[in-house]
This record gives structure tokens, sequence and C-alpha cells, in this order.
């Protein structure tokens, strides 16, 4: 259930509005006053109504709402500290108790708890100051422990003004109509108004010497006001609030509460009255709180049932959709995103809802979002006549249980009895709590109320909602309804532009049909806002012939519903089967007429009998469809064609029989022509039999099962489309990697023969010089290598010809300090480098080391070589390159020093 309001906001430059345009005068005493009075009665009263006048000014321009919430915050609020939640202030239910009637541990049917109410030690609250996490957010609380019901309603929360007559008449109610009802409401002037308003005859034209005026002021065509004159379901005009909440909003409640979404929805230009309507004031409060009055009144006079009511405040500014329940900072740092859901629901996260159970509750929450959402801007004027507030009340209920569900739940039962269908029923006092174990009512938030026994779970939400005019979202709410009424009108199936706004994004589930909706549309009456009245006008006639299909929505535990048409099939058996045993006797009594009643009677629990049977089966099969237990599901019935009429079928078993049995040859005797045709009589008899019970018992429930099973596979495909996609990807990218590795390793492998030719040329040459190995190839010391190389080279007394440099990694570089003139001081040592395999051969991860030598690896190499390399006497090319020319050492010495020095 959705309440909502909107502003239009004048497009004139007076229309900014530092400070709000002079409202109304509101007229009391307002019992004296009628509602179609109100036009008139603008004199006689100048004082009051100038400080009714100013009164109202300081309201809307000061955050007094804020106040007086601070005052209210001092009041006791929770239930616990009330005393008439203690049975002994309570009055006295002249209702009979209900059987099953969840108690509290203790005994005691005391109320459900009620927010916290958060406080400053000074005993003001800031709304800035609410605590981050409310104690009644839903996602805290076992909703089993805050169920609200006919026991637990105080008085105080239900309306003093039910209206026995109006709810006798629930035949009036505007929400059954698949029409979206509309309703204008004029605002009371002091000043002369320019519409002329006729509620006895739901009319409303504008007074004519104004439309002169205003078609002289250049009116389009289409809203000449001169041609206007409209007719909607309810004109209303005056202050009271109470007949407009009864006109427009009390069977879209009612409907709420069984089950159908509703949506209560204010339009109209800044200070037309869209809040004066929705939450009205101390004397007269709005349709919110009398709404509110209303579900608990609902809730008193249904004892059968037993409630969850979960509420969340937004509000759309600027196309942010901002939580007014959460902290504001939190709020602002994470904006709401509207998601799509199931069965084009929308989700709405993260969005707080709080458990409410009691008309205090609701309220306590209303300010906290109002607090907040003063809180958050900086000018409240601007921001009020740009913004939307939504106020959504989610209503879940069950039928009460018996008393053997609630045996069932008992502590001292041990936990483990036998769940029905080996399922378990969701338990009271916490034991379980419904939604985090067992079969889930999916819902954002936290737990939700479970079915249980085999009651189904209603849920509606009602809403209000309060729009303004010229923004985004209201421009594609226009656009929205717009194609709607067009579609309509002329059957077509247009695309609508939900996603274009936040707020018909919002909407898109209530818009598109499923709820009942119910938009009251306001007007200032003064005559300079005749242009913006008429575009209202426009949009509510737009908004009247979009076509609605409210559904009630119901979650049903269709085990425990089977086992309870599983015991009524019992009991009906049983009344049958003594029925038929006293009949020999009583007919003899009975007169033909009450034989013929008896027969009807017995014929009737038959019928009940196979009817049941027959809801067994559908629930048994919608069951299995749902998908949450694999090995359930029946078998894909991949060879029936679901679609196939029930004569298709027969023709189709008939011909598969006759396939079987191969007909009979022309001269056969006449008597084995007899016999066949007889069997095929009874055959066919046979499969009559069979199709109609396919058409009866399993006709609707194939179907299911036949889309389930495609919704099945074709998610199935989507998915393995999905897989298929990225493994492509995937293949791509190592395609890819693999091509760059191997332009690396060629790129590699033409360096490295390229190195080695130039090595090979100065060794030809007698060019030789030390090629330190590490720039030919990765370095990695071998610390042993070279100092082995050296030790030998010492050990064998400079007297053989090579001496070892230095070994790193796989090419061994080598230097002949003979003297032989014919050979190079450096070699390079071709057959082990040839018995090297390519690069390219290599593994990648081997060969990629090049440029990554870290500091120390290059320093353990620079010592390696300072201790292993050495020059030999008489080794000119060396001392060359070195730049020594003078005595030759007479020991070893370093001949590199830094590895810079030798690079080519
Ligand atoms: N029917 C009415 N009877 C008495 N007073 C009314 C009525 N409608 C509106 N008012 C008064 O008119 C003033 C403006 O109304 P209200 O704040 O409800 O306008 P609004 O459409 O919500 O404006 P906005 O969109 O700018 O917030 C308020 O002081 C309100 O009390």
């Amino acid at each position: 259930m959705s309440l909502t309001r909107n502003t239009v906001v004048p497009n004139t430059p007076s229309a900014s509005r530092a400070v709000r345009p002079t409202p109304f005068t509101p007229k009391r005493p307002l019992s004296a006053q009628s509602n179609s009075s109100s036009t008139t009665t603008t004199t006689n009263s100048t004082n009051t109504t100038e400080q009714q006048l100013a009164a109202r000014l300081s309201r809307v321009n000061t955050p007094i709402l804020l106040n007086s919430t601070h005052k209210k915050y001092k009041a006791p609020l929770s239930a616990e500290a009330r005393p008439k939640s203690t049975s002994l202030f309570k009055p006295k239910s002249n209702l009979a108790p209900v059987p099953g009637t969840p108690t509290k541990r203790d005994g005691s049917q005391s109320r459900p708890r009620t927010p916290n109410t958060p406080r400053s030690r000074s005993g003001a609250e800031s709304p800035s100051l609410m605590p981050a996490t409310s104690e009644m957010d839903v996602s805290n609380v076992d909703p089993e422990q805050v169920l609200v019901d006919s026991q637990t309603v105080e008085p105080g929360d239900i309306s003093g003004e039910i209206d026995e007559a109006w709810l006798r008449a629930a035949d009036l109610d505007h929400g059954k109509e698949d029409k979206v009802m509309v309703s204008i409401r004029v605002r009371p002037t002091d000043a002369t108004s320019a519409w002329i308003p006729t509620p006895a005859t739901n009319s409303l034209k504008l007074d004519p010497n104004v439309s002169r005026n205003t078609s002289a002021a250049g009116a389009s065509a289409n809203t000449n006001p001169a041609n206007s004159s409209f007719t909607f379901d309810a004109v209303l005009t005056g202050t009271p609030n109470k007949p407009v909440y009864t006109t427009v909003a009390r069977s879209h409640v009612q409907a709420a509460m069984e089950g159908y979404n509703a949506v209560i929805f204010a339009y109209g230009q800044t200070a037309s009255g869209k809040t004066f309507t929705l939450s009205g004031d101390e004397q007269e409060p709005g349709i919110i709180p009398r709404a509110m009055r209303d579900v608990f009144g609902f809730i008193k006079r249904t004892p059968a049932r037993e409630y969850l009511l979960r509420c969340s405040y937004l509000e759309i500014y600027n196309e942010t959709v901002i939580d007014l329940l959460a902290p504001p900072i939190t709020a602002k740092a994470s904006p709401v995103q509207i998601q799509g859901g199931a069965g084009g629901d929308v989700i709405l996260t993260p969005l707080r809802e709080e458990v409410v159970t009691s008309l205090k509750g609701v309220k306590e929450v209303l300010r906290r979002g109002e607090g907040n959402r003063r809180t958050a801007c900086t000018d409240w004027n601007e921001r009020s006549s740009r913004s939307h507030s939504v106020f959504r009340l989610v209503v879940e209920s069950r039928e009460r249980g018996s008393p053997n569900s609630i045996d069932e739940e008992d502590e001292d039962e041990p936990i483990s009895t036998p769940p029905m269908n080996g399922r378990h029923t969701p338990g009271l006092n916490g034991r379980q709590t419904p939604g985090l174990g067992g079969r889930q009512t999916p819902g954002l938030g936290g737990p939700r109320l479970q079915a249980r026994g085999g009651r189904s779970v209603q849920t509606s939400v009602l809403r209000t909602r309060e729009g303004k005019y010229i923004n985004t979202s209201l421009l594609t709410l226009g656009t929205v309804i717009g194609t709607l009424a067009d579609n309509a009108a002329k059957k077509k199936s247009d695309h609508v532009p939900y996603r274009n706004s936040k707020l018909t994004r919002m909407l898109q589930p209530s818009l598109s049909g499923n709820a009942r909706i119910s938009v009251i549309c306001t007007i200032n009456p003064d005559a300079g806002a005749v242009s913006e009245s008429m575009s209202t006008l426009l949009f509510a006639k737009r908004i009247k012939s979009v076509q609605l299909n409210a559904k009630k929505k119901e979650v049903v535990d269709t085990d425990a519903l089977i086992e309870r048409y599983r015991k009524e099939i019992e009991e009906l058996k049983a009344r049958l089967a003594e029925r038929e045993a006293v009949v020999p006797v009583r007919s003899r009594r009975l007169s033909a007429r009450e034989q013929v009643d008896e027969s009807k009677a017995m014929n009737d629990l038959n019928s009940r009998i196979q009817q049941l049977t027959k809801l067994i089966l559908t629930s048994a099969t919608i069951d299995e469809s749902k998908g949450d237990e694999a090995e359930s599901r029946p078998v894909s019935p991949v060879k029936i064609d679901f679609d196939m009429s029930p004569y298709q079928l027969q023709q189709e078993l008939l011909a598969a029989r006759l396939q079987m049995e191969p007909a009979l040859p022309a001269d056969a005797k006449e008597d084995e022509k007899d016999k066949l045709i007889a069997e095929q009589a009874k055959t066919i008899r046979e499969l009559e039999i069979v199709v109609r019970g396919y058409e009866e018992n399993l006709g609707e429930p194939l179907r299911k099962v036949k889309e389930d099973v495609e919704k099945e596979w074709s998610d199935k495909l989507e998915e393995e489309k999905k897989k298929s996609e990225q493994s492509e990807r995937w293949a791509d990218e190592v395609v890819k990697a693999l091509e760059k590795e191997k332009k690396a390793r060629q790129t590699l492998e033409e360096e490295r023969r390229a190195l080695a030719s130039f090595v090979a040329k100065f060794d030809t040459l007698g060019l030789g010089m030390a090629v330190p190995a590490s720039r030919i190839n990765p370095p990695k010391p071998t610390p042993g290598g070279a100092m082995t190389a050296y030790e030998r080279r010492q050990s064998r007394n400079f007297s053989g010809s090579t001496m070892r440099l230095a070994r790193i990694s796989d090419i061994t570089i080598t230097q002949d300090f003979t003297g032989n003139s014919e050979s190079s001081p450096i070699r390079f040592d071709r057959a082990r480098a040839k018995a090297q395999p390519s690069l390219l051969d290599q593994d990648m991860l081997e060969d990629v080391v090049v440029a990554d030598v870290s500091f120390d690896e290059m320093e353990v190499e620079r010592q390696l070589l300072e201790t292993s390399i050495c020059v030999q006497p008489g080794s000119g090319g060396l001392t060359k390159l070195l730049g020594g020319g003078g005595a030759i050492p007479s020991k070893p010495r370093d001949i590199f020093g830094d590895k810079e020095n030798i690079l080519p």
C-alpha cells in the first residue's frame, strides 16, 4: 500500500517561492462546515482567520513538524511503558478468544514491541541523532514476535469514526473497478475562486469571468479554459479531511487489507494541498493517519487473521532515491537503487523497513522520516516543491492457526517432530526464525511472514505518494500515463517508458495494472494558478483512462494445503460411507422429495471429494514445479505435446495402438472383424477415460509443468550460452597471449643468434673481448661455477690454454690465454651453445628473466667475476681494452671492474 504526493509549481517567475504563496483560510468550527459550503463561507471570522493564517504560514515556513516531533518523542512511546499494554488495563474484548493465538512464553498476550524512541539527554531529539539501526528494523526482528492481531490492537489505534454504514455498503467500492479512481480537491481560498466545483455532480468548471481573461492570455487550444468543464469520480471541497478519506482512500485501504496492492497518490501544484490531504495536521489528520487507524480497525474486526506490518519512507529528489528512515549521512552515501525483481516487480535496495505494531509506531516512523527529510536540505521550500515522497506500508497476513498447529510449535515438543512432507514449518518463540531456515518467502531486508499450517500469506502494499511537477519524474509520469491511456484506448501495447525516471520506475508495478490506484488532484483555486490547475486537470483526465487489473498476491504453503485437503477428503468419505450405510433403511422412511435431496447431498459430497482430489493434484504439481528440490521434479515430459487437444491426443493414441496391431487383411473372416471392432471400441472407451482424466485432472498442472520445464531449460540454455561465450573470450585471449609469447621468443632467439654470431665474428677476427654472459642471457649466478673455474685454473698453474670466465645461465664464454696469435683471447663455446635448446623451444617463464635482474644478483655476479677473471701476462688484447699499457700485474687482477665497461 503506498501513499504519495506531488506538486505542480507554477511556471511563471512568481512561482519561485522563497515564501510559500498565501494559503487558503481554513474555516472553523470544522464540524459546522459542510463539504460543499467551503467556497462560500469566507466572511465573519477575520480575527480567527488571521490567527489561523499566521499559524499555518508558520507551519509551512519553519520546521514546525520537527519541533512537534521533539515534543512527541518525550512521550513514552514504547508499548511496554504504556499501562494499557497489560491485560489489567486493556478493555475487555468482547470477541471470543481465537484458537491458536500465539501466546507469549509467560502466557501473557501483551502487545508486540513498538519502535524504540531515540532520546537525547536533554530529552529533545534531533533526527540527525537517530540511531543507525532501529530495533524495529525488519531485519532485526522475528516476525512471529511482532504480529498484530485483533487482540493486540489498542482501542486508541482504531478510528473512533468507523462508519458501519460505509462498511455495509462495501459494494460501492471504487477500488474494485479496473480504472484509476480520480478525484479533484479544490483548496479553500479567501479570494474569489477561479473554479466552480459542483460536488453533487462530481464536476468542476472554470468561472466564465476568469476563463475569458485566461483565454485572452493565450491558453493553448488544448487547454482552452473556455471549453473547460470536467467530471471525475469525486470533486471535493472544504477543509475536513474525513470526507476526503472516506471518498478517495478508504476503499483502497480496505483493498490493501484484503491482499491487493493499492496506491493513493496526491498530485498538484505547489501549495495546492497535497500535504494537507495526505498528512493533515493535529486537528485534521490526513489520509495516512486515517488509513493507519483503519488498518488497525480492520485487524481488530478480523480475528481470524494475523498481520505483519512493515513500512518504509523514501524521497525522490533530483532523480536520487533517498531512504528517509536511514540516518541522513548513510542515506546520502548510499542512495536507494531500483532493480527489477521477479514478475515485473521492483526491488528497492538498500531500503530500511520498520515493523509497526501500533499507530504510535507509525507516527514515529513518519516523524523520523520527515525529520530526516528536513535535515537533509538547506532550502526546505525549494526541496518540498521538487521532491516526491513515498510512504509505503506492506501488509502481510495469514489465517490464524488451529490449536493443533500451535501445539506443533510447543516448546516441550522435540524439535525433531517430523514435519509435514519432510519440511519444517517455521516455529514460534524464535525457535526457528522464519525466513532464515527452511523455505523462505523471498524478500529483502530480513525475515518475512511465513505461510504456516496451510494458511496462505497475503501480501499487499499500500503506498502514498506525493509528486512534484517540474522535474524529470513528473514529465515522465505524464508520458507514461499518456502511453498507458493510449494503449488502453486503442488496445495497443506500445512501449511504456517507465525506466525514464525513478518515480515511474518505482511505480511501474502499480501503473502496469497490478494495483488499485486512487489519484487526488489538488487544485489551487486562485485565478493566477489557472494554467497549472488546467494541466493538473488534463493529467487527471488522462490517468482516468488507464486500465487496471489488480490481483491478490498470495503465497501458499502447499504441503500444508495438501494435508488439509487430504484430511477433508477423509472426513467427507467417512460421512459419505455413513450416509450410504443408512440409505437403505432411511430411504424407506423418506418422501420422494427427501430422497432427491438425500441423493443430491451425496452427489455434492462426491463432487467435493473429486474436486479436492483434483486440487491435491494441482497443488502437488505446482509445488513440485517450484524447483527448490530437484529430485521431486517430475521427469521432463519432453515427449508430450502439452498443447494437444484431448481429441488430438485421442487420435494419437489410437494411431499408436493401430500401428502396434496391424489391420486385418481385407479377406479376414467376419467374426474376426467383429472382434477387432469390439476391441477397438473398447480401446476407444479406455482412451476416452484416459483423456477425460487428463483433461479434468492433469490439464492445468501439466501446462504449468510445461511452462516450468520450458523456463528451466531456457534458463539453462541462457546459462550455457553465457558459459560458451565466456570460454570463447578466454580462448581468444589465450591465443593472443600465445602469439605474443611466440613473438617475444622469436625476438629473443634472433637476438641470441645475433649475439652469438657477433661473438663468433670477434673470435674469427681475433678481436676477442670478454662479453659478460649476463649480457647474453639472463643472469643466473652460479656462485660455485666461476670460483671453481678459477681454482681449477690456479691449480693448473695457468698452464692450460683456457680459462673459464664465467658460467652464467646457459652460455659459457672462455678466454684463451695461450698467446697463440691464431686464436682469439675470447672464445665462444659453440658446441655447448648449440646443445642449448632454442629459446623458442623453452618454456615461457624460464626465458623472460632478462630485464629483471635484481641488484643483489648483479652484485653477486660482479663479485664472482672479480674473483674469477684474471689477466695472464702477455694477453695484449685485454690489457688494451682495459686501458692499461704498462706493467702486467703479477697476480690476477680485476679485468672488468664495473660491468658497464665492457658494453659494446
Ligand atoms: N483543504 C484545505 N483546507 C484547509 N487548509 C488547506 C487545505 N489544503 C491546503 N491547505 C493549507 O494550504 C497550505 C498549503 O498546503 P500544502 O502544504 O498541503 O500544499 P502542498 O501541495 O503540499 O505544497 P508543496 O507541494 O509546496 O509542499 C497549508 O498551509 C495547508 O494547511
